[in-house]
């Protein structure tokens, strides 16, 4: 059975980045590594009509909070069988945002914490629910909230597709939601959590995170 790692953060933080250059230290190592970015656009209705809404479609679906949650939820939902056949064939699995995203987003637009009712309400809805499996490990990649700001801007300059989001465009958001996973993390909010900043080096991590059992949340520099 392999490792089922998450990857976290606000938007434009380099989680994607991130992401690709583990799976390159890995497969160096000869590891056989899967890799799912949610939400699965193109691949789930619920992911892109969740998009959509964020993008102003679909009347006043993205002004409820928790209509949005749920569409992000049930797309998991619909990956839970790949996930696990995934996990039967490689030695890790690495999602590019997981269930403490509708967590921290969540609980963001709801001006509430990581220890309110709706970070309660998405892990009984995912894990207990729909039985999401939880991770061995979740990292959060921890930027300065400007900075993944500045990228996300940037990105949009540079790719038409790329324009931003109604929540990428909510700065006040952006920096609730990383409040939000800090807390989490702190928590160790379901399973173990492993923190990292902008200047993480990904070949240190990718080996820390295969060679070590989960425990404690650590901090990689
Ligand atoms: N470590 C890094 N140093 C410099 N630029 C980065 C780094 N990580 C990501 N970026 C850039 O920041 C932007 C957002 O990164 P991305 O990985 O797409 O973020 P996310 O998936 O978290 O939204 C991209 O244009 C990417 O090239
Ligand atoms: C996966 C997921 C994303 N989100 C939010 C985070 C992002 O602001 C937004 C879109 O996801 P994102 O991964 O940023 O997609 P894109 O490729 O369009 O940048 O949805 C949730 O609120 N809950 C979830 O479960």
């Amino acid at each position: 059975m392999g490792l089922l790692f998450v990857i976290e953060g606000v938007d434009g933080a380099g989680k994607n980045t991130l992401a690709r250059r583990l799976v390159s230290a890995w497969e160096c190592d000869g590891l056989h590594i899967a890799r799912i970015g949610f939400p699965r656009y193109d691949r789930s209705v619920h992911a892109d009509l969740a998009a959509e809404a964020l993008h102003g479609e679909h009347g006043d679906t993205a002004g409820s909070v928790h209509a949005m949650a749920l569409l992000f939820a049930l797309d998991r939902r619909d990956a839970v069988d790949e996930i696990r056949k995934l996990l039967s064939h490689n030695d890790v699995v690495l999602l590019d945002r997981y269930v403490a995203s509708n967590a921290a987003y969540t609980a963001a637009r709801l001006e509430q914490t990581a220890d309110g009712g709706a970070v309660e309400w998405i892990r009984a809805l995912e894990f207990d629910r729909f039985g999401v499996p939880i991770p061995d490990i979740q990292i959060l990649l921890d930027v300065p909230v400007a900075l993944a700001a500045e990228r996300a801007a940037a990105r949009e300059s540079a790719d038409a597709a790329r324009t931003r989001d109604a929540y990428e465009r909510d700065g006040s958001l952006q920096s609730r939601t990383s409040a939000v996973y800090g807390a989490l993390a702190a928590a160790n909010w379901v399973s173990p959590w492993h923190v990292v900043t902008a200047d993480v080096d990904p070949d240190r991590l990718a080996a820390e995170l295969t060679n070590q059992p989960s425990g404690e949340p650590r901090v990689t520099p």
